[in-house]
């Protein structure tokens, strides 16, 4: 929720197109929801600044301006598949989020794709506007049958492949073309996968293309593919205008040398009068469909609830099922992963906050050592956690730009800031620890960081023959237990607390009555005290420095302890500085998580 003048506002999503209203009704439970259609480009750009999110079917150009001018804007929702009217470069840029719904109308258009296919076969569209005429024309409409005739697939992806089982189910011989097809697939659905497209086009008593609009698909179907094709042979496209080039079909049909074609896309849309589409779509040839392909009740109850879940997501922090312009996350992965992302957003958090509070400027300039342990190991997507460490570790010496730090463009963030992150893998087994995973972070101040030289690097301030000072690592690990996220490392000091709401951090001599003294030093400022862990100096790091950092100021004492106090309120600089004056008491920092 933002806040405006002292009110809590709710974020808001604009749709400018026919969205089912099941997915809506999701939205209208946590987000402020405008429909509003028949915006022009200009408006459009106008309004969008206030909105955090824009839900959008295929007619809206989500182009760079409008993008730019989305300066809340955190995610575009396509309620569909195709994102060829949205900028994703400019998208990616700008850190939006950009989703859409990939399998929600598959079905619908592949259905869409056999009812063409029987239309043109059969003339249905011819024949519907004769009898509507009150003419009774049988012997001027005879079709053909589609069984036993091959339909030539270019594209076997989700649709291509729908469509095949079901061409399948008519009788019909199946081919494709496809240079990233899964063999398995086409075999299980009897598609002979073949080598060249003209193989394709040869055999072909009807093509359907089922490819993306991409610059390898624009035309891809021309006069020259065209001239190769049987004369009997028909052309179905529901998939993007200009695969098939229109004016080059419309040729061949006005030839004779295609027999006829089923669209339902245009490179233009809608077609304008005059135009080659238009033309397609008056000859007689030509059944022609305004677009329907997802057009269904259950496709648009899907896609509308599959990118409406997606925007709740995303603007709740969350990572979403299908985003375009981010690796995909799958279902399982989500569900392991989720709480980690958590964790490794309060881990750069605490970081920034406890070790870098002389590093208040906004450039960290810190390298790090992410390690990924136990089981955790094993994850191939890491860029969630990897983001996530990216915002907590930012957020708190910036103001404007957190929110919109994700998968998307946390490493652009990360490098422009100075940080760099390199990231490991341990597959050590941690079952004696009590959990199967966990996540440790070490950072490397730069030599050449505003706050290393304000303090003097330890290192650098030693005589030759004198020896350094033993130094404090800068080391984080957290672990996760029943989805809860827990900091069981905290520098040099073993400790097991959860990393939630505003916690004082105070290392001291690990000496009787310290507990005292601080509990009546926070109870005199009106402090409650929800919880206390006192946490030992890590076995591991009483040798050395524990293989951890070499650049810090703080000197290192054996006899410390790390006090953790989750309190129920900010605590006072004042009250902080007091206690640091209290015998025994060397650091304590505030950290709100
Ligand atoms: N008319 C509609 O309403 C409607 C509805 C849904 C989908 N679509 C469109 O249908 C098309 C297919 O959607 P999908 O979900 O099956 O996509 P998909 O990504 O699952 O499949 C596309 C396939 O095309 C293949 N391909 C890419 N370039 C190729 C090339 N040069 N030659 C041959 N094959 C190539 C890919 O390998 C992939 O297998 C998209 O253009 C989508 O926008 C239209
Ligand atoms: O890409 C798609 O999902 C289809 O072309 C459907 O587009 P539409 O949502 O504008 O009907």
């Amino acid at each position: 929720m933002a806040e405006t003048n002292g009110h809590t506002s709710r974020p808001k999503v604009l749709i400018p197109e026919k969205v089912s209203p099941d997915g809506l009704r999701l939205l209208q439970e946590t987000l402020d929801v405008d429909e509003k259609k028949g915006l022009t480009p200009d408006q459009l750009v106008e309004i969008i600044g206030d909105y955090e999110a824009l839900i959008v079917r295929s007619e809206t150009k989500v182009n760079a301006a409008l993008l730019t001018a989305g300066k809340k804007l955190r995610v575009v929702a396509r309620a569909g598949v195709g994102v060829d009217n949205i900028d994703l470069e400019t998208a990616t840029k700008l850190g939006v989020i950009v989703v859409n719904s990939p399998q929600g109308n598959i079905n619908a258009a592949a259905e869409h794709t056999i009812a063409l296919l029987m239309a043109v076969a059969r003339n249905i569209g011819s024949a519907s506007v004769s009898i509507k005429g009150g003419k009774w024309e049988r012997s001027k409409l005879v079709g053909v049958e589609v069984k036993g005739k091959t339909l030539s697939i270019l594209g076997l992806g989700k649709v291509g492949l729908t469509v095949a089982r079901a061409a399948g189910g008519l009788g019909m011989n199946l081919m494709a073309f496809d240079p990233y097809a899964n063999p398995s697939l086409a075999a299980s659905a009897n598609v002979e996968l073949v080598s060249s497209m003209d193989e394709l086009l040869e055999q072909a008593d009807f093509l359907t293309v089922h490819t993306p609009m991409i610059a390898s698909t624009k035309g891809v179907i021309g006069a020259s593919e065209l001239s190769k094709m049987k004369k009997t042979a028909r052309i179905l496209n529901v998939a993007r205008g200009g695969i098939v080039d229109e004016q080059a079909l419309l040729s061949a049909i006005e030839a004779g040398t295609i027999a006829g074609a089923g669209l339902d896309v245009f490179t233009s849309e809608p077609p304008q009068p005059g135009d080659t589409a238009s033309k397609l779509i008056e000859h007689p040839a030509v059944v022609a469909t305004p677009h329907l392909g997802a057009s269904t009740v259950e496709a648009q109850e899907n896609v509308s609830i599959d990118v409406c879940t997606q925007v709740i997501s995303i603007l709740s922090g969350q990572l979403p099922r299908s985003a375009v312009n981010a690796p995909i996350i799958l279902p399982e992965e989500y569900r392991t992963l989720q709480p980690f992302v958590i964790l490794l957003e309060k881990m750069g958090s605490l970081y920034t906050q406890h070790f870098g509070q002389s590093n208040s400027t906004q450039r960290l300039r810190t390298t790090f050592e992410l390690t990924y342990e136990g089981t955790l190991a094993s994850t191939s997507n890491t860029k969630p956690l990897f983001a996530s460490l990216v915002k907590g570790l930012v957020a708190p010496v910036t103001s404007t730009d957190t929110m919109n730090i994700n998968i998307v463009n946390a490493e652009l963030i990360a490098k422009e800031r100075g940080i760099l992150i390199s990231e490991y893998k341990s597959r050590d087994k941690l079952e004696q620890e009590g959990y199967s995973a966990s996540v440790t972070l070490k950072a490397r101040l730069d030599p050449r960081s505003p706050s290393t030289s304000r303090r003097g690097n330890p290192m650098e301030g030693a005589q030759p023959g004198q020896r350094a000072k033993k130094i404090e690592d800068q080391i984080i690990t957290g672990f996760v237990v029943n989805n809860q996220p827990y900091i069981s490392r905290l520098g040099r000091f073993s400790c097991q607390f959860v990393p939630t709401g505003t916690l004082l951090i105070c290392r001291n001599y690990d000496e009787p009555g310290k507990i005292g003294v601080v509990g009546g030093r926070l109870g005199k400022a009106g402090v409650n005290i929800r919880f206390m862990s006192v946490a030992p100096i890590e076995q591991s790091s009483n040798n050395g420095n524990g293989g951890g950092l070499e650049v810090d100021w703080q000197e290192v004492r054996e006899n410390e302890a790390l006090m953790i106090l989750g309190v129920d309120r900010p605590v006072d600089e004042e009250v902080r500085k007091g206690l640091i004056e209290e015998e025994g008491v060397v650091e304590a920092s505030v950290v709100l998580l």
